[in-house]
C-alpha cells in the first residue's frame, strides 16, 4: 500500500518520521520536511503502533536531497534496496547535519545534557564523494557463486561488480584477485581487508604497495593475501606498528585509526598534565590501538590496563606491546565486566579510563565499575549514539559531567557516527 507523508523530522536506523492519520511512520530515504509518496513495508496492520516503508516518489524535495551517486543502495522503486548506504540520498553537509541532531538529541533525550556536537568530517572524504573510505568489506555469494547482497524485502540477491564504498587499494586487490569474477560457493561468506591508507589508485601500482598485505578470506578461511595484516597510525610524530587479525576487528574507515587515536591521545596529555606517571586502562582494546600510545605517549612512566575479549586480538596486542618493549602493560583477555571483578592492586587507581565498547556500549554495571575505580576522567569512543546517552546518563548519576564532546564522520553515506566524549568529576 502507497501512501502520501509529510516528513516531521530525523528518526533512528537512518529512518525520518511521519505520521498518518495520527500513526507513526517510520520512512527509510526521507528527509524532514519533505513531501513524499511512501510504500509501505509489509505486514502492516490496522492494530500496528507504527509502521515502516520507503520512499517511492518524491513530491517536494528537501534542499538537502541528491539524486543516489550509488543508484543500488538508494530506494527499491528507484533501482536500488541493497543496503550500505542508507543516506545515499543525501548531500554530504546534510550527512553532517543529520548526524549532528541525532548525536546531540541522544545526549538531551537520555544522558540529560544539553550540547551542539557538530560532525567533523574526515580528510578526504570530500574529495571523494563520501565513498572509497571502506578498508574491509563482506559480501555473500550468491546461487551463481558471485559476490553478492540482498536485497531488501525479497530474498532475491544482487551480483556485484564493484563496491563504491570500499578505498581504491582495495578495489584493485578484488581486481587483481577477480573476486568479481565469482566462482565462490554459493552462500559463502567473503571478505576482503586492505589496510590503509595507501593513496587513491586502482591500479598496478596500488597493487605493488599492498605487496601481501591484504586478505581475501572465505568462509574465514584465507583465499589468498595473509591472515595478519600490518597496519601503521601516526600518533603526533609517532608511528606506531600493529599486527592484526585480517578477519577481526579494526577500525573500517581508512582514516579513522588515525583520527580517533590523536584525539584520544590529545585528550589524554590534557587530563594527565604533566605528571611524571599515571595508571591508565584501556577497555574494549581490540589490538591496542590506542593501548600503544597511551602507554608511550601521555607520560614517562604510565602503568596499563588494557581488556579485550576477542583472543586473537589480545594476542596481537600483546605482540604489538612487545615490539615496543612496553612491560607495564597488563594486557588481559576477558570480558570487561568480569576482569573489572578482579583488578590487580597496582593497577586498581586508575587516573583515567579510555573505553571504546561496541554498539551496545558500557552499561550501568561497567560505569558503576569505572566510577568505583576513582578515575577522575573517562574518555568513551562511542559508534552508537544511543548506547552512549543512556551511559552517559548513568555517569552523571555517579557524578561525572561531559567536559568535552567531539564526533567524527567516519561510516559516510550511512547514518552511522563515531562519538568521543570526556567526562570528569
Ligand atoms: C569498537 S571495538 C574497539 C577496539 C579497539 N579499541 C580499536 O579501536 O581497534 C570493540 C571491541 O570490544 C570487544 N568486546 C566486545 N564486548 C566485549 C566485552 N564484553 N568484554 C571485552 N571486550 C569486548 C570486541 O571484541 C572489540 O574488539
Amino acid at each position: 500500500m502507497d501512501v502520501q507523508v509529510r516528513i516531521e523530522r530525523y528518526a533512528d536506523q537512518g529512518r525520518c518520521v511521519g505520521h498518518i492519520d495520527g500513526r507513526v511512520v517510520f520512512v527509510r530515504f526521507a528527509l524532514p520536511g519533505e513531501l513524499v509518496r511512501v510504500t509501505l513495508d509489509e505486514p502492516h496492520d490496522r492494530d500496528d503502533r507504527f509502521w515502516t516503508g520507503e520512499v517511492a516518489e518524491v513530491l517536494e524535495a528537501s534542499e538537502d536531497r541528491v539524486p543516489p551517486a550509488w543508484l543500488l543502495a538508494g530506494p527499491l522503486a528507484m533501482g536500488g534496496g541493497v543496503g550500505g548506504a542508507d543516506l545515499v540520498h543525501v548531500s554530504l553537509p546534510g550527512q553532517l547535519r543529520w548526524k549532528a541532531v541525532t548525536v546531540s538529541e541522544q545526549l538531551s533525550r537520555l544522558g540529560h545534557v544539553e550540547v551542539a556536537v557538530p560532525i567533523e568530517r574526515i580528510d578526504g572524504d570530500e574529495a571523494l564523494g563520501g565513498f572509497h573510505w571502506r578498508t574491509r568489506i563482506e559480501m555473500i555469494a550468491d546461487d551463481d557463486g558471485r559476490p553478492s547482497m540482498r536485497r531488501r524485502g525479497s530474498h532475491a540477491r544482487v551480483a556485484l561488480d564493484t563496491m563504491p564504498l570500499a578505498t581504491k587499494s582495495l578495489l584493485a586487490v578484488a581486481d587483481a584477485d577477480h573476486v568479481w569474477d565469482g566462482g565462490f560457493e554459493p552462500g559463502a561468506q567473503i571478505r576482503l581487508s586492505v589496510p590503509e591508507p595507501r593513496g587513491d589508485r586502482r591500479d598496478a601500482d596500488a597493487i605493488a604497495a599492498v605487496g601481501d598485505n591484504y586478505a581475501v578470506l572465505v568462509d574465514g578461511e584465507l583465499r589468498s593475501g595473509s591472515a595478519s595484516l600490518a597496519e601503521q597510525v601516526t600518533v603526533g610524530d609517532t608511528t606506531f606498528e600493529y599486527t592484526v587479525d585480517a578477519n577481526g576487528f579494526w577500525q573500517i574507515h581508512r582514516q579513522a585509526p588515525i583520527a580517533l587515536a590523536n584525539h584520544v591521545i590529545d585528550l589524554a596529555k590534557q587530563e594527565i598534565g604533566d605528571r611524571p606517571s599515571a595508571c591508565i586502562w584501556d577497555l574494549y582494546s581490540g589490538s591496542g590501538l590506542f593501548t600503544l600510545p597511551l602507554a608511550t605517549l601521555v607520560t614517562p612512566r604510565t602503568r596499563m590496563l588494557s581488556v579485550e575479549g576477542a583472543r586473537v586480538a589480545v594476542k596481537n596486542a600483546q605482540r604489538n606491546l612487545r615490539h615496543l618493549d612496553l612491560a607495564d602493560v597488563d594486557a588481559r583477555c576477558g570480558d570487561v565486566e568480569k576482569t573489572l571483578m578482579r583488578v590487580p592492586a597496582h593497577l586498581s587507581r586508575p587516573d583515567l579510563i579510555v573505553l571504546d565498547p561496541p554498539r551496545a556500549g558500557a552499561r550501568a554495571k561497567v560505569c558503576r565499575q569505572m566510577a568505583a575505580s576513582g578515575a577522575k576522567s573517562i574518555i568513551y569512543i562511542a559508534c552508537d549514539p544511543t548506547s552512549l546517552g543512556r551511559d552517559a546518563g548513568t555517569l552523571r548519576g555517579l557524578g561525572y559531567r561531559l567536559a568535552d564532546v567531539r564526533a567524527f564522520d567516519i561510516y559516510p553515506m550511512t547514518h552511522h557516527v563515531e562519538t568521543v566524549a570526556l567526562f570528569r568529576r
